[in-house]
């Protein structure tokens, strides 16, 4: 029978070797980055790596090892990368040029616009993220709330982009990326929906109800129970409201908020919950400056990668080695480009931490493209 301690002790004769080898390569690389910082040169070389990778492979003594010692070099190089990026940041101020650190959002006689109508559950966030003496002003779609507030002529626009039933708010993930808008904070509101109808209707008049997408979304489970109702989709709740209130048709309901509900004089037709008890919303407060308030916690980046096997993989290995917590990540289709995505990552941090600046650094290294869209 084979000596285990004996063989644990070979072991980890090897593992102090593998360390003192790993430790003189880390040494190398370290001297590979100072020339890259001073030439400039790339410190991802995909050849290199490939070359290497196939090399080492043909000279395992089998399949098995060659695919073991491949990973452990795939490692390795990320590492070192890691390493090369490190020292780089050091280097590099511009990814977070043109950002304004403040104690507060300036506020003060601020233009806050939303989507929708006075009722609509942004309105709701926006007293809550602002409070009540805020000037707010409302638009018809989410793009032209953006626009404004691109063209400097509003100072915050209030947009929906995840709720906790229905998932995320796809059409915000697409525009944000297309103005220069940047996340200057965020509001996670309870939604509690109602079935609105006339004064005097009762639920067994419903025949149509209207809300908003993401709203019949979160109430499918209510509306299951009554599979004869027409739903119909309009802009917003509050629009919903508003639409059955101007109708005056007993036949149609709307789902929307409290608040809508008594600004046009719409009744309750239903006591119970039409969504989970837990339903909220999350929205994002954008700006046309780049500002970051002192105690924030949280950034919201995005990134296209090249189509190539473990490019993610490689891309999330900056968060996961400088400690970063990552507590979102999205991929939206880039447009003409079939079936590749681009990426949408929230992670918990604040840009002046030199582990936040050492991550960004390697992802916009080896990403296509990598936007910053807030630190909040
Ligand atoms: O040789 C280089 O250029 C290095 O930066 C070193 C190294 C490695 O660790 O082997 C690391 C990153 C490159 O992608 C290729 C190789």
């Amino acid at each position: 029978m084979p000596d285990l301690e004996k063989i644990r002790d070979e072991i980890d004769s090897i593992d102090g070797q593998i360390q003192k080898l790993f430790e003189r390569r880390m040494n190398l690389t370290g001297e590979v980055a100072e020339y890259k910082i001073a030439t400039g040169k790339p410190v991802f070389d995909q050849d290199r790596e490939n070359k290497k990778l196939e090399c080492i492979s043909e000279s395992a003594s089998s399949d098995f090892n060659a695919k073991g010692i491949c990973e452990i070099l795939r490692q390795t190089m990320s590492i070192s990368r890691i390493r090369q990026y490190q020292m780089l940041a050091e280097h590099e101020d511009d990814l977070f040029s043109g950002y304004i650190q403040l104690e507060h959002l300036p506020v003060q006689e601020a233009q806050v616009i939303y989507q929708g109508l006075e009722g609509a559950y942004a309105s709701e966030a926006a007293k809550k993220f602002f409070g009540k003496c805020v000037n707010t002003a409302h638009v018809g779609t989410w793009e032209e709330a953006i626009q404004i507030v691109s063209k400097k002529q509003a100072d915050y626009a209030v947009l929906p982009i995840e709720n906790s039933t229905a998932g995320i708010v796809q059409d915000i993930y697409d525009l944000i990326l297309e103005y220069p808008v940047y996340i200057v904070g965020e509001q996670i509101l309870p939604i509690e929906h109602e079935l609105l109808g006339l004064p005097g209707a009762d639920i067994s008049d419903v025949r149509t109800v209207f809300s908003h997408p993401q709203a019949l979304a979160q109430c499918k489970e209510y509306l299951k129970e009554h599979p004869d109702w027409e739903q119909r989709k309009l802009l917003n709740t509050a629009v919903a409201a508003r639409k059955v209130a101007d109708d005056k048709d007993i036949r149609q309901a709307a789902i929307a908020s409290h608040s809508a509900g008594e600004l046009f004089g719409l009744q309750r037709l239903e006591e119970k919950r039409l969504s989970t008890e837990k339903n909220s919303t999350r929205f994002i407060i954008i700006s046309n400056q780049k500002y970051i308030v002192k105690n924030a916690e949280k950034i919201s980046i995005c990134f296209e990668l090249p189509h190539k096997s473990g490019s993610l993989y490689h891309a999330l290995s900056n968060l996961i080695y400088n400690d970063l917590n990552m507590t979102k990540i999205e991929s939206r289709p880039i447009r003409d480009r079939n079936f590749e995505y681009r990426f949408f990552l929230d992670f918990e941090g604040n840009l002046s931490e030199p582990e936040v600046k050492n991550a960004l650094i390697g992802i916009q290294n080896e990403a296509d493209e990598l936007y910053i869209l807030g630190n909040y």
